[in-house]
């Protein structure tokens, strides 16, 4: 039995001014789940700051923001020196969601090493290097991260190895600093969303391939851009202060079974 999708309206639980005042950078905020989180939160009463590399994409999330508490920058993260110094010129940030990431899918054996290197350093290196710059401006606020993972990235998933290992890897390091950086009053968490059917992930796979992973999961069926940012803006704001450094997997289940057949 395939259980029903929410609307987006149905995924908005939290109270109206849940991030009144609150501070956000949201990465790459010009599309997809980033852009849904950014306005989610904005909705909520926050500021968000919003990067990634395409002006153009930020731009047209400002048009649907209407709001002048939504600024953005165009940034590229693996530019790791422009990215720490960004982040330091915020000053106070309550919010980092860690969300601009991707892979290109390929059997293990044809990732060549630059492959690799591209990928590791977009989904780990770089958002490892965001975080320890951030730190100052998340300590003055007693602020919370969000880092965007796959589902079950220790199970692995065919064509995405170099992908899950960062994932794996972003996974544990969100463990690792969550003990460290409790005395700062930091919060750290790690969002892993099932199949989001967002224009890059229909980019990245085939449809038939995007249903036959969604047909596979126990709820038989996708994670809708809503959900993924309520659960941020949940986290972000407070009400998931008995959880910390935990892998939320909110992926309909995906993560219990068996990873779909895919090239790799
Ligand atoms: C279940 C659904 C889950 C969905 C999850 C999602 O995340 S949805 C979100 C989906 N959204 C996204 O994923 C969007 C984000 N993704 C991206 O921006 C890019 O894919 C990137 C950053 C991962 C790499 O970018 P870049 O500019 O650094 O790459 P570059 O062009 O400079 O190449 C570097 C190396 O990689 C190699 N290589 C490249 N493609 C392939 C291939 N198909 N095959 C083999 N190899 C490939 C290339 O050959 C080169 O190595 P070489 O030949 O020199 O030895
Ligand atoms: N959709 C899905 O099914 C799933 C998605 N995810 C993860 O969720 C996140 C969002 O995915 P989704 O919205 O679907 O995909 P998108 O491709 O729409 O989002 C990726 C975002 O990252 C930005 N980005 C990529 N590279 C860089 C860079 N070097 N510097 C700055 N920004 C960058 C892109 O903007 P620009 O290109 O302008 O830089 C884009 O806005 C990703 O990390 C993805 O891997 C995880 C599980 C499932």
């Amino acid at each position: 039995m395939i259980a029903p999708r929410p609307t987006a309206q149905e995924c908005k639980v939290l109270p109206a001014a849940a991030l009144r005042d609150r501070l956000a950078l949201v990465t790459g905020a010009g599309s997809g789940i980033g852009r849904a989180v950014a306005l989610r939160l904005l909705e909520l009463g926050a500021s968000v700051v919003g990067v990634g590399r395409r002006a153009q994409r930020l731009a047209e999330t400002a048009e649907l923001a209407k709001t002048s508490r939504f600024r953005y920058q165009a940034l590229d993260l693996r530019d790791r020196p422009a990215a720490a110094e960004f982040v330091a010129g915020l000053g106070g940030l309550d919010l980092l969601v860690n969300n601009a990431g991707g892979q290109f899918v390929a059997p293990a054996a044809e990732i060549s090493r630059r492959g690799f290197d591209a990928v590791t350093d977009l989904n780990l290196t770089a958002q490892a290097s965001l975080l320890l710059a951030a730190r100052p401006g998340l300590a003055a606020r007693g602020g919370r991260v969000v880092n965007l993972s796959l589902s079950a990235p220790d199970r692995g998933l065919p064509g995405h190895a170099h992908s899950a290992a960062a994932r794996a890897g972003i996974a544990a390091l969100t463990r690792s600093l969550a003990r460290r950086w409790r005395a700062e009053d930091i919060r750290l968490f790690c969002l892993a969303p099932g199949t989001v059917l967002t224009a890059g992930a229909g980019e990245e796979l085939p449809a038939g391939d995007l249903a036959r992973i969604v047909a596979r999961t126990p709820l038989g069926r996708d994670t809708t851009p809503g959900e993924v940012a309520e659960w941020v803006a949940a986290l972000g704001s407070g009400a998931a202060d008995a959880v910390s450094g935990a892998l939320i997997e909110v992926d309909g289940g995906a993560g219990l079974v068996a990873a779909a057949a895919l090239p790799g």
